[in-house]
């Protein structure tokens, strides 16, 4: 059996379920540094659990569609940001947890220079860029332990527009 996911751009709404979608969409919450900068305040729920947060960049090579989803994971331990260092966007999957395992995977599109930020938890597919550069910051948890459940696909699952 194979199935085809069909690629929706991202909206807050949409990604709700699943985590935090960082832009400066509408007016910031506070305007700084002598009027010259719009803060858009406090805009992710992070988590590390017993860890700490760290910042680790990722050079990550450009993914062709149809994209195969082979697998997605979770961190039961922490939060996990993708902040786009490009104004290129990129891939976000997720999926529901069913009983420890994802029900049927969502596929977003980024608008340029959106981020987003995975919930403790929650079922994602990896970073996942479109185009060069692949260039992110990731904050996620530093810690002991994997901090990481896979689910490897028995079926074949392809992502396209
Ligand atoms: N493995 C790693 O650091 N990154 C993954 O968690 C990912 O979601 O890309
Ligand atoms: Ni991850």
């Amino acid at each position: 059996m194979s199935a085809r996911i069909k690629i929706q751009p991202l909206t807050a709404e949409g990604f709700a379920p699943f985590g935090d979608v960082l832009d400066v969409s509408g007016d910031p919450d506070k305007i700084i540094n002598q009027g010259m900068c719009g803060r858009y305040h406090d805009r992710a729920v992070l988590d590390f659990n017993d860890g700490r947060a760290g910042i680790s960049l990722f050079n990550a090579k450009p993914r062709d569609l149809p994209l195969k989803l082979d697998l997605v994971e979770r961190h039961p331990d922490g939060s996990q940001a993708f902040l786009p260092m490009s104004q290129e966007p990129f891939l976000v999957v997720v999926a529901p947890d069913e009983d420890g395992t994802p029900g049927q995977p969502i596929a977003f599109r980024t608008q340029p220079g959106q981020g987003i930020n995975f919930h403790r938890g929650t079922w994602h597919g990896v970073l996942t860029p479109l185009a060069a550069p692949g260039l992110f910051a990731v904050v996620d948890r530093i810690g002991e332990g994997p901090n990481l459940q896979e689910h490897w696909f028995q079926e074949d699952i392809y992502i396209d527009d």
